[in-house]
């Protein structure tokens, strides 16, 4: 049988793969060839991560496709009950990359609260009295230990936001529609682990009392952070997208960031993506990244056995 991962899966999805007796083709082929290229190479299992979609039209196109896999969280690149209804499987690796997602959030806070990603920009190429001018710049740094870190969304990448957060010293609020409470575990390094009960709080209350903002909420119809939302964040607070483009209105937000109502935003992720508007691009505020929440090793590594072992199962059960 062959799998065509056409985004890319780590080796240890290969080997794992491929010791299941799957052949493995990484070739990419472009979004307007792959129903030709599927039914001529009569490829049983397509992977993606977020870069191709499976469309109705393509899922016509490939009537003996067996298994759609996303590698990763979001499947709204995936017409996924129209799937379904046609008998092809759809799965997902909805828990391998949420630490990885997590920790790039701190990292874009971190960041943030020290103007990294805007010192990086200007270091001087010689040391004159640009250094210091710089210097001087970048003296109003805040720490996150004490500060309030709000969680949109408090479904697994969250609750991993919220580990990282309690294990910093920040107090963490969270909201989310479905999750009332969650008990977050800190584990530390030599085996202790201490317990919370964060429970979920209206996103209006999360807004007014947080001093970081993140959202960790699946792709929606309307944006869940416009300009009504940003008037309820404290001056000065700052926000972080590695969710999905389009949950957060970004005239809204670089109105807020050029008034300052706003200190600094990160986006990983896009209204218009693969290509950010150049406004975005563009702005000394925002600390940027090209979608790479989930793109660690270890969560690739993660997501590729992970998908190996639900293929595997579901095509050659034991
Ligand atoms: O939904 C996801 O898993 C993330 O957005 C990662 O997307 P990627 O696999 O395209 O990096």
């Amino acid at each position: 049988m062959k799998v065509l991962a056409n985004d890319g899966i780590s080796q240890s999805g290969i080997d794992a793969l491929s010791a299941g007796g799957f052949e493995v083709i990484t070739t990419k082929v472009a979004q307007e060839q792959l129903a030709n290229y599927i039914n001529e190479n009569k490829i049983d299992v397509l992977l993606v991560r977020s870069a191709t979609t499976a469309r109705k039209e393509l899922i016509d196109a490939c009537p003996t496709l067996k298994i759609i896999g996303r590698g990763g969280v979001g499947m709204d690149n995936i017409d996924v009950d129209y799937a379904r209804e046609k008998g092809i499987h759809v799965i997902n690796t909805p828990a391998a990359s949420s630490a990885s997602v997590a920790e790039l959030v701190f990292a874009h806070l971190y960041g943030g609260v020290r103007f990294l990603y805007d010192a990086n920009r200007n270091m001087p190429l010689e040391g004159d009295s640009k250094f210091k001018d710089l210097k001087k710049a970048y003296a109003g740094g805040r720490e996150l230990r004490g500060k309030t870190i709000g969680i949109i969304g408090f479904g697994r990448i969250g609750q991993e936001v919220a580990k990282i957060a309690l294990g910093c010293g920040m107090r963490v609020m969270a909201s989310d529609m479905y999750v009332e409470e969650a008990n977050i575990t800190v584990d530390f390094y030599d085996g202790q682990s201490v317990s919370f009960l964060i429970k979920s709080e209206p996103v209006s209350e999360v807004l007014k009392q947080s001093d970081f903002i993140t959202l960790h909420v699946p792709a929606q119809k309307e944006y869940v952070i416009g300009k009504k939302e940003i008037e309820m964040m404290k001056k000065g607070a700052a926000i972080i997208n590695a969710a999905r483009g389009g949950v957060i209105d970004e005239d809204a937000l670089l109105e807020a960031l050029e008034n300052e109502k706003l200190s600094f935003a990160a986006l990983d992720t896009f209204e218009t993506e693969p290509k950010p508007a150049i406004k975005v691009l563009m702005n000394g505020r925002l600390s940027l990244s090209p979608h790479i929440g989930a793109a660690t090793r270890e969560a690739q590594d993660r997501i590729g056995t992970e998908l190996a072992t639900q293929i595997i199962s579901i095509l050659k059960p034991a």
